[in-house]
């Protein structure tokens, strides 16, 4: 008997385009949500759009988080509960849509991300990411079940916001060849399809580098895009897999070596250029990795990212210890290769 079973999340109404935000109560219409929602927000986003938001919808509460950790997480979860809230918006960056995303999940109520940054596919995807203990990595969570990005307002935010979503988005290429190696060395399940999309996602992104400059609206048009395209590749791959490889190890250990200091996309560009040298040498694809990355004005250093040589070669050592994830990084890497591999490429 075939016996295989799939199920895949998606958002249902992804808005992209210049003043969205103002139809966000349109899109919302559109699904079985009733009555307020729950805004959870944080200071700069709620100060320039905050407002707009909340004029759509009858009386919502709202709550702000400066932190992303659970006790935040707990407070929506409580106001949402209090307010009896219909569903929950999450509106700014990563850190509010990810606590929005973890309440929603754990109330079993809906949720609508409205990203002000466009700075890592997780505005979009069915994983959700809050520090605990130890653990750095994402968590399955059920994705937004609408996105609405707003490139009039994702085209105001720093310029480097945006920059750390392309650096995401080409890191699909080394997290697509860790995928597949682990899939020859340890038999990790591999779907072509969910692989072939984030490859060609990162692939599209990087043909388009040109038109990725500050200012220009259609950047945050082509990089929202791609976000989206790489959340729908974990969607189908039920896992971060298709999206993080060793480049995203390397960035979740540098969280714990050097919180606070460089944004997720930074950190991950930098691990992929590290990665994609310890997959096929100085022959490999590393130098396009970099030109990439140069060319849209992402860090490509150490120095860039405002870390020590040292710090680098400590979270590219440890890195592998993070998660149960087979990647190039294999049981390890010493300390002489790290440092080979971080000088060649020009890291450190
Ligand atoms: N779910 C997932 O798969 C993933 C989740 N993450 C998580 O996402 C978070 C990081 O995301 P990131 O977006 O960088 O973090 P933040 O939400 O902290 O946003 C970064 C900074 O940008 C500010 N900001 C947001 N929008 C604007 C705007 N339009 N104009 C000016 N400033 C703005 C924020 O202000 P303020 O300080 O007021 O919030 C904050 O200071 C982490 O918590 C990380 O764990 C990271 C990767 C993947
Ligand atoms: O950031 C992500 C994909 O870009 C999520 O990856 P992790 O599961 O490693 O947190
Ligand atoms: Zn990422």
């Amino acid at each position: 008997m075939f016996d295989k079973t799939t199920w895949i999340k998606l958002p249902r109404n992804v808005l992209v385009g210049h003043g969205v935000v103002d139809e966000l109560s349109d899109a919302v219409a559109e699904l079985p949500f009733s009555g307020s929602p729950l805004v959870v927000t944080s200071p700069t986003p709620k100060r320039l759009v905050g407002d707009r938001v909340c004029a759509q919808f009858d009386d919502p509460a709202t709550v702000t988080v400066s932190e992303a950790n659970f006790a935040a997480v707990e407070r929506v979860i409580d106001a949402a509960r209090e307010t009896e809230a219909g569903f929950l918006v999450g509106l700014g960056g990563g850190k509010p849509v990810d606590i929005a995303k973890m309440a929603s999940d754990h109330l079993g109520r809906g949720f609508v991300s409205v990203p002000t940054a466009a700075s890592h596919d997780g505005i979009v995807s069915g994983r959700g990411s809050v520090p605990e203990g130890d653990t750095r990595h994402s968590v399955a969570a059920d994705p937004p079940l609408a996105v609405v990005a707003d490139t009039e307002l994702l085209a105001e935010a720093p310029w480097e916001l945006t920059t750390a979503g392309c650096a995401d988005i080409i890191s699909n290429y080394t997290a697509v060849q860790d995928w597949q190696l682990a899939n020859r060395l340890k038999n990790v399940e591999y779907s072509e399809y969910a692989g072939a999309l984030s490859q060609m996602t990162a692939e599209m992104l990087v043909d388009s580098a040109d038109s990725i400059k500050p200012g220009l609206e259609e950047s945050c048009w082509i990089v929202v895009k791609a976000l989206v395209s790489s959340g729908v590749a974990m969607s189908i791959a039920d896992s971060s897999r298709p999206a993080s490889g060793a480049e995203h190890l390397f960035s979740h250990q540098l969280d714990r070596i050097a919180p606070g200091k460089a944004l997720h996309g930074h950190q991950v560009g930098v691990g992929s250029i590290m990665t994609a040298y310890l997959h096929s040498g100085q022959k490999g694809q590393w130098r396009n990795i970099k030109n990439a990355l140069e060319s849209i004005d992402a860090p490509t250093t150490a120095s860039d990212l405002g870390l020590t040589a040292d710090e680098v070669l400590e979270a590219l050592t440890t890195a592998h210890e993070i998660r149960d994830r087979y990647t190039i990084l294999g049981d390890g890497v010493n300390e002489s290769a790290a440092e080979e591999v971080a000088s060649v490429t020009g890291v450190i």
